[in-house]
């Protein structure tokens, strides 16, 4: 695997000069690191002290598949009045609202008080506003839907301020120390408003390291999806993947039907007949470039474009070779859209790196993807600060 290529090759290591595998993020000095961006920081291994996340990872599962449930409701009768503008223009609908309530109510309470933090890409602002009093409504109503739904959840109705309240659990600024869960309540927006791939992302940091992510996806099949998503198929539709560290990953039906299964990433060594990933917007990340690189790298298939960290499922279980996200000049990462996603590749085998080194340090990027592809299965190319700040859970510094 490239791991082992990079450590006993000086060449490549100089290619990655601060690549970064996701275990070893460990920032130590996080403010230089923010102050500029990029690459003035150094990193240092973790020590390495296994704890086990089985009881976050039982949890974050029931949250997601609750927030899930709810996702599926709204996305079944998407209504365009569910569907407002947020000042930076991306649809934001009453379930990116509620997946975050039901996420939020679901893990807080299981936390002693003062020791649940999250980071999580929505605030009750907008829902506070007198205009924004009917939505609120319907989250309201939505989020008691599903807990009822829930036979394990005998609990009272939540009332329109418990659901403000659970929004807001999400306003944890993070940070390198102590454990912080990420969250994206949609990721893939646009997919879901589309009525395409969107993800219920769950991450959970311990001192600046990923250590475990749950993906709910609503839309996928579980079957493969190497040649693009089947538009008639018989397969069962909906996964839910789940990585710990050191633990692996798994991929379950998302409605309980089914045991996890541990999956893996592609063993395709071929860049002929390797399939590549991105996301579906092209407003997402720049698609020529990233035509150029597969070209260049020799993959022959077209690229299979869907939205939301589905994209992350899909490589963990080898539906998919390499994933390239070029997001255009001048756009931050959040970390809620790719903390659970890595941490899901990187337990199912495989390497994601920030190329953000590589776009500096090259003046050809194509060739020096080229040569990082020997002797490695799998190439996750990530241009772009995410994985830096999620580690230190800096990202509200950084937006
Ligand atoms: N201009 C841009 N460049 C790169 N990513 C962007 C972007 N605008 C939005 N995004 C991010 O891309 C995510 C979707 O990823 P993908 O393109 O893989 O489906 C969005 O998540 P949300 O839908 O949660 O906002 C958003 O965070
Ligand atoms: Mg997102």
């Amino acid at each position: 695997m490239l791991k082992e290529v990079v450590h006993r090759s000086h060449h490549l290591w100089q290619c990655f000069p601060r690549h970064l595998h996701c275990h070893d993020w460990s920032p130590v000095n996080s403010k230089a690191r923010s102050r500029s961006g990029r690459g003035s920081v150094s990193w240092r291994k973790p020590l390495f002290c296994m704890a086990s996340y089985h009881r976050d990872v039982v949890l974050a599962t029931n949250a997601v598949r609750l927030a899930s449930r709810l996702c599926q409701t709204v996305q079944r009768g998407l209504l365009t009045q569910e569907t407002q503008t947020k000042s930076d223009k991306s649809p934001v609908t009453v379930a990116d609202y509620g997946s975050q309530a039901l996420v939020n109510w679901s893990l807080a309470r299981e936390f002693p008080p003062g020791t649940f933090s999250m980071v999580a890409e929505e605030g009750s602002e907008d829902l506070r506003t007198e205009a924004g009093a009917p939505m609120l409504e319907r989250i309201t109503q939505l989020v008691n839907d599903a807990i009822a739904s829930d036979a394990a959840l005998d609990v009272a109705p939540l009332s329109k301020e418990d659901v403000l309240e659970a929004i807001d659990w999400g306003n944890s600024e993070g940070g390198s120390n102590g454990r912080h869960w990420v969250l994206d309540p949609i990721d893939g927006t646009r997919g879901f408003v589309r009525g395409d791939q969107y993800a219920i992302a769950l991450g959970l940091l311990d001192n600046g390291k990923v250590v475990a992510g749950v993906l709910g996806c609503p839309n996928l099949p579980m079957g493969s999806i190497a040649n693009g998503i089947p538009a008639n198929s018989s397969e069962p539709v909906g996964c839910l993947f789940v990585a710990s560290l050191g633990a692996g990953t798994t991929v379950e039906p998302l409605d309980g039907s089914g045991e996890p299964k541990r999956v893996h990433v592609s063993d395709v060594e071929d860049t002929a007949i390797a399939t590549f990933c991105e996301s579906y917007e092209s407003a997402h990340t720049m698609q020529d470039l990233t035509a150029n690189i597969a070209g260049t790298l020799g993959v022959k298939a077209p690229p299979v474009r869907i939205d939301s960290q589905a994209k992350y499922g899909a490589m963990a279980r080898g539906d998919a070779v390499i994933y390239l996200r070029f997001p255009h000049f001048g756009y931050r990462e959040k970390i809620w859209d790719h903390a659970a996603g890595a941490i899901v590749i990187t337990e199912a085998g495989g390497e994601v790196f920030d190329a953000a080194e590589m776009r500096e340090g090259s003046e050809n990027t194509c060739q020096t993807l080229s040569s990082t592809w020997f002797g490695s299965q799998l190439l996750f190319v990530n241009l772009g600060l995410s994985c830096l700040d999620s580690a230190v859970g800096t990202q509200k510094i950084c937006q």
